[in-house]
């Protein structure tokens, strides 16, 4: 496939029943890309995201990450390799601040074990201590400082889906799947989000796969966008060609897809 794909699909199928959901679909997510996928509705989209992030096993075909075989891998295991999702659930602690939900995210503290605590508490505290600058860097990056020592219960709806996007700063991940970012987000707060996205993207490096109903977020935020339509990937290109693909547009969304 291609030279520097953080995720490889390669010929993937997924039946439910006698329904075909993945058909041999084949699609690749770039080093340094914003790459997004849409398609009608029954597309196949889920499916195929949830085989990536590790929820659907599928029938026949892999999935690579960083040029690993990963098919099967439980999500937990993809996310020990960088591999993260985020936006589905609400995964914040209500009763602990923003700062402690960030310094919650990394699994593997030396403190996490009792023995550790009794036998090497310096340890313990010289990585307290790392974790803690880590997550005041990731506040910072968030603009969420005047927030951070409030309860994650009272932060906005907007404010919480920006902490969750700040738990995948937390692990250096590799990839970040996005899930309806906009589903429930006002458009100025949407606004805020998708300039974050957007800075993590350019200033730190960061890759997203991102699945999305919102045109006019995955006209801004990606490229390329992978078109699916029927279990199988049909284009893929900048939004401004997708757009302008008549004959995607008229087969596959029935009107013409919204401009900015
Ligand atoms: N667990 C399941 N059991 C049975 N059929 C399923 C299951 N999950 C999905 N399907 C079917 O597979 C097809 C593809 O569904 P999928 O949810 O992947 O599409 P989608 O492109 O994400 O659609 P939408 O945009 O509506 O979310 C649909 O016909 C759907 O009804």
């Amino acid at each position: 496939m291609s030279f520097d794909a953080v995720i490889d699909v390669r010929n993937v199928s997924k039946r439910f029943g006698g329904l075909t959901a993945v058909n041999n679909c084949s699609l690749s997510v770039q080093r340094g890309s914003i790459t997004g996928l849409i398609g009608p509705n029954g597309a196949g989209k889920s499916t195929l995201f949830n085989i990536v992030a590790g929820n659907i096993v599928p029938d026949s075909g892999q999935v690579l990450f960083d040029g690993q075989d990963v098919t099967g891998l439980a999500p937990h295991q993809l996310f020990r390799q960088g591999m993260l999702r985020t936006f589905q659930i609400a995964h914040e602690f209500s009763n602990m601040t923003a700062l402690e939900n960030l310094m919650m995210v990394p699994g593997d503290q030396p403190g996490e074990s009792l023995v550790d605590s009794w036998l090497r508490p310096r340890l313990v505290k010289a990585r307290e201590t790392e974790v803690r600058k880590k997550a005041l860097d990731v506040i910072d990056f968030l603009k969420l400082g005047h927030v951070r020592n409030e309860l994650a219960g009272n932060l906005s709806g907007g404010q919480k889906k920006l902490l969750e996007l700040g738990r995948t700063m937390m692990v250096d991940a590799k990839v970040v799947l996005l899930d309806e970012v906009a589903a429930g987000v006002n458009k100025t707060l949407l606004h805020d989000l998708a300039a974050n996205i957007e800075r993590m993207n350019k200033e730190l490096g960061y890759t997203f796969f991102v699945i999305e109903h919102d045109m006019d977020l995955i006209g801004r935020l990606c490229d390329p966008v992978i078109v699916m339509a029927q279990g199988e990937k049909i284009a893929e290109g900048p939004m401004s060609e997708i757009r302008a693909n008549a004959a995607i547009v008229e087969a596959y969304f029935g009107s013409p897809v919204e401009a900015d």
